[in-house]
């Protein structure tokens, strides 16, 4: 046996910022060979950041990221790095960097990794299985590789895999196994969803057994347009006892020192759906420096609530400050969606970085302006009044409007507002709608829904209002001032675009169109199988009919957090244009 200690970064690089990128795999590969790692592994494409979708099509974008591999092994080198091992992930291409209709799909872009010692590029490892479901569009980009690549550290061999290759059984996992590999290295941009960590320790354990091998998965953390990635980086040993865990939502060095039985003679691997390539860097055993590894982490996995608020604190954080804005501004009601966005921008920025703005009508209620003030006083936020009333009046002197035109235009008066703001003030806006509301069409188009980030999009609203009361709940416990006010939970949410309207005059109750949602959206059911599953008939065809009708309006919205199995946008495509119906 020997034994090797590993080093797993789980990192939050930016898409396109290959110097920035390139400057946090030195730090973290310092800090390793600091604490005496033989082998630090990074993310999934870190130096380019994760997904950098059409970008892969742009040669000079694939030269960037190749050249940034080059410099990272030989700056590494100068700076009496090299004899780490460096596993990290990148773009790579093998051929025109452009798919087309008559690519032989042989070479092209690559979903890389790299091996770095010794001040070079010493084993490249191309991506064998492409996601290609949900937001995934892997074959559109990537060209699969079919090589294992396997390098010998400290006289342990060692597979190396990216992601994807994970979740397949009898994938290079297997192959691994069958090479008789002591350690398989899996490097992860592994976008969060609500079950996923529940899910991703069971699935290690079950690939560290195909592969008779103990596995060491690395993934990066952050925000990226609408995905956060959540950490959770995890070694298992071969008979799957767990030997670190990271944290969640946090950037970590996992430091581990693993018992690794020394490899055998290489057995041939004939027949197998990849071919094993190896490179030996050290045969015999290494030195274990006597720097204490420290006790091996293991952080706790969140409740589900608190990871959910830690899911939409950060994709709303990265999505802003990665854009390169400071502050945000939204139209605070006293409702309880733009009371959970106050909430979240307050913990995302602090209060001197979140405006609120409170923008009353004829039919906004005392307790609105009340709540919201009160929101705006638990939480320290910057708030400002600006009634609508005077410009709707204006424009309705000039156009002749009624009804439902009206109760939008209040909406639209207040989306230009926060536009002015924006572009005065350099705030980003922020859209409040939650997905029950973006599901059925229940928003202004260029109203209620004008914004640059939709923070809780993909939000039931039943969930919205169970964050705000673990949100309210936590506060309690750390002994601060729960942010939202109590009359905000408890009284029926409403528009307040005429007077005493209410939600549920145009919706049937939350909790029955959430379940409805949860069914026709996230699982794809169709309309007899949600009235066989138990829901009202007429109840379903109403909900089924909005929903298929707000497709144009959801085109139009704002990016926004991903936190289910099926957001709105790159998860679930539909055509605006289409007259098949369920009912
Ligand atoms: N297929 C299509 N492709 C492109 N555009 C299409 C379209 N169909 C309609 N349109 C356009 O969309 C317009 C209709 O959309 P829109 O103007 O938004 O109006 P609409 O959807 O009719 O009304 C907005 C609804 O949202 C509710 N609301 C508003 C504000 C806040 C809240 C809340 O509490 O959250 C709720 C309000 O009570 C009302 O029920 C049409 O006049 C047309 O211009
Ligand atoms: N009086 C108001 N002042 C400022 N913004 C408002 C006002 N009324 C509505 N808005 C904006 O329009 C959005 C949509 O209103 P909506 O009623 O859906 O949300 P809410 O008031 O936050 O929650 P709820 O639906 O539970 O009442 C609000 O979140 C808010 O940003
Ligand atoms: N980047 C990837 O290959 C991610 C796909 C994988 N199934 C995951 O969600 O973790």
């Amino acid at each position: 046996m020997s034994i090797l200690r590993i080093a797993l970064a789980q990192t939050n690089t930016t898409v396109g910022d290959l110097e920035g990128n390139l400057a946090i795999v030195r730090d973290y590969t310092a800090r390793a060979a600091e604490a005496g790692a033989h082998l630090v592994a990074f993310g999934e494409m870190v130096l380019t950041g994760y997904p950098v979708e059409d970008l892969v099509f742009r040669d000079s974008f694939v030269a960037a990221s190749r050249a940034a591999v080059t410099t990272l092994a030989a700056d590494l080198e100068s700076s009496g790095l090299g004899h780490v091992v460096v596993v990290v992930g990148y773009l790579d291409a093998d051929g025109p960097a452009r798919l087309h209709a008559e690519s032989d799909r042989h070479t092209g872009p690559r979903d890389a990794l790299a091996v770095l010692h010794g001040g070079r590029v010493v084993t490249r490892y191309f991506k064998h299985h492409l996601p290609n479901y949900g937001v995934f569009d892997e074959n559109r980009y990537f060209v699969p590789g079919d090589v294992l690549q396997v390098i010998q550290v400290g006289g342990v061999d060692i597979a190396v895999t990216v992601c994807e290759d994970i979740w397949q059984p009898g994938g290079p996992f297997a192959v691994a196994g069958k090479a008789g590999v002591g350690l398989v290295v899996n490097i992860n941009a592994s976008p969060y969803e609500r079950d996923k960590d529940e899910r991703r320790l069971p699935l290690v354990r079950r690939r560290a057994a195909e592969a008779g091998a103990a596995v060491a998965y690395v993934n990066i953390v952050g925000g990226q347009d609408e995905l956060v990635f959540e950490g959770d980086s995890l070694i298992v040993a071969a008979d799957g006892t767990l030997l670190t865990r990271g944290p969640q939502f946090e950037e970590a060095l996992l430091i581990t020192d693993l018992e690794l039985p020394q490899a055998s003679p290489p057995r041939p691997v004939t027949g197998e759906i990849m071919s094993v390539e190896r490179t030996v860097l050290s045969g015999g055993p290494l030195a274990v420096s006597p720097a204490e590894a420290g006790a091996p982490v293991f952080a706790e996995p969140l409740s589900d609530l608190a990871e959910t608020w830690r899911a939409l604190v950060t994709g709303l954080r990265d999505y802003v400050t990665k854009n390169g804005f400071r502050s945000v501004v939204f139209g605070l009601s006293g409702g309880i969606d733009s009371a959970v966005v106050a909430a979240l921008s307050v913990d995302a920025f602090g209060p001197d970085r979140v405006y609120a703005v409170s923008m009353p009508s004829r039919y906004s209620s005392d307790h609105s302006k009340g709540d919201a003030a009160d929101l705006a006083e638990r939480t320290g936020l910057h708030y400002s009044s600006e009634p609508i009333q005077a410009v709707v009046d204006s424009i309705m002197a000039e156009v002749a409007l009624s009804g439902l035109a009206v109760e939008n235009l209040q909406a639209r008066v207040r989306g230009v507002i926060l536009m002015a703001l924006s572009n005065q003030h350099g705030h980003l806006v922020l859209a409040p709608g939650n997905k029950s509301e973006y599901a059925v069409g229940y928003s202004t188009l260029y109203g209620d829904s004008v914004g640059g980030y939709a923070p809780i999009k993909d939000v039931p609203k039943t969930l919205v209002y169970r964050l705000a009361e673990w949100r309210n709940a936590e506060a309690e416990r750390l002994g601060r001032t729960p942010p939202i006010p109590e009359n905000t939970l408890t009284k029926p949410p409403s528009a307040e675009l005429r007077p005493g309207q209410v939600d549920s005059d145009s919706l049937p109750p939350y909790d029955v169109l959430d379940a409805i949602i949860a069914g026709y959206v996230d699982a794809d059911t169709g309309r007899d199988d949600l009235v066989a599953a138990g829901h009202d008939a007429a109840t379903v065809d109403r909900v089924l009919r909005l929903i298929d009708l707000a497709e144009y309006k959801r085109r139009q919205t704002a990016p926004g957090t991903k936190i289910s199995g099926k957001s709105f946008g790159r998860d679930r495509r539909l055509p605006i244009t289409n007259r098949f119906t369920e009912g």
